[in-house]
């Protein structure tokens, strides 16, 4: 698996000239670019969005920045012409197929044989890999045998707009919480009972982590459809942070700072770890760092943090001098 710093992954309609010509600025400013073919396409521009996909890769370079693609559904018309046009095409500068509405293993095994078959028949050196949206009530509960189907996992992605309907849950919204998911505290002598918000994707997310961690991959959330609301997008990506994810996806350039800021290691915790791994060079053994006993596992905590920051480093020189590397 290559190491690949993939903080955001930012969506582009490639249907749209306008959208396409942000490209080359778009290649310095994100960690992945990614052409969508799928979702949020109308029907009658998916060709336009394949051929706009297809230019946009041919017309870049795009360095150590991720390029990407979601194709359409297995059971859409328009899957096997997005896999086998754009492989034939631009296979040797695409890094990865995003795969949206999987539910089980097999679809990892369909599309892995096709892009064996579409590789094989270009000569391509280098193996796209795929990554899978957990976004239907079938695959989350396949969510373990999906991870395994095949090396050429990448990760997953939370979807939490198709969840929520395939689920068949009451809500209208893309990502996020609500206001009504929450636990009322018990009632104190005055009356005043307060009601605690919460986090609607935590199950999700944990299974999709602890299934992706075990089989090597990387887990992302995906979407926060509200644009107006930074602050809770910002709170819904940390949450995502915390719990293992690497990444999620912008859909708006207001977005690509929010994951940024997120996605990069916070540089007292970048500072905390590394007093942590150079009080025990060898990785054993108890210590006090402020207060709080460090041993083994704060060790191993310590590394993660510093590993990130490390990666980040090495394509954010200015994020680089504040972590001090
Ligand atoms: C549930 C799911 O499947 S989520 C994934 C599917 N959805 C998507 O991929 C949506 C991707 N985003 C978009 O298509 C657009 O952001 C839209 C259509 C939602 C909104 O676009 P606009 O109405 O143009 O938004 P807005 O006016 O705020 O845009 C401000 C500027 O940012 C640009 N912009 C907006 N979105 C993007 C984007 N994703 N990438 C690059 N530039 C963008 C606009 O072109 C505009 O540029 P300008 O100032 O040069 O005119
Ligand atoms: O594709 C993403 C989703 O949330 O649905
Ligand atoms: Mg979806």
């Amino acid at each position: 698996m290559p190491i690949s710093l993939e903080r955001m992954i930012h969506f582009v309609p490639p249907n749209i000239e306008k959208m396409r010509a942000k490209v080359p600025d778009l290649v310095n400013k994100v960690d992945v670019v990614l052409g969508n073919l799928e979702d949020a396409i109308p029907a009658d521009a998916k060709s336009d969005a394949r051929n706009g996909f297809i230019q946009l890769a041919r017309e870049n370079e795009f360095g150590s920045t991720g390029l990407w693609t979601r194709v359409n559904c297995l059971n859409s018309p328009w899957f096997l012409d997005d896999v086998m046009e754009i492989v034939q095409t631009v296979g040797d500068k695409l890094d990865v197929v995003m795969l949206p509405k999987v539910e089980g293993a097999w679809d990892i095994h369909y599309l892995d044989q096709l892009l064996a078959q579409l590789e094989a028949k270009g000569g391509l050196g280098k193996p796209i890999l795929i990554h899978a949206i957990l976004e239907t009530a079938e695959g989350v509960k396949n969510v373990e045998q999906i991870a395994a189907a095949s090396p050429r996992m990448h990760g997953m992605s939370l979807g939490p707009a198709d969840l929520a309907a395939s689920r068949g849950m009451k809500t209208t919204r893309v990502g996020g919480g609500h206001p009504d998911y929450a636990v009322l505290s018990d009632s104190d002598n005055s009356g005043v009972r307060t009601a605690f918000q919460q986090d609607l994707w935590h199950y999700t997310v944990g299974k999709m982590v602890d299934a992706c961690l075990s089989y090597g991959l990387k887990p992302f959330y995906g979407p926060f459809g509200d644009f107006s609301d930074p602050q809770a997008c910002e709170s819904q990506f940390r949450n995502a942070f915390l719990m293992g994810c690497l990444g999620a996806w912008s859909l708006h350039p207001s977005q690509i700072e929010i994951a940024k800021k997120v996605f990069s290691p916070d540089p007292a915790e970048v500072a905390f770890a590394r007093k942590i791994l150079d009080a025990m060079p060898d990785g054993t053994g108890a210590v006090m760092i402020d207060g709080k006993m460090q041993d083994d596992a704060t060790w191993k905590q310590a590394k993660v943090i510093v590993d990130l920051a490390q990666l980040v480093s090495s394509k954010d020189k200015e994020l680089a001098e504040v972590y001090g590397f």
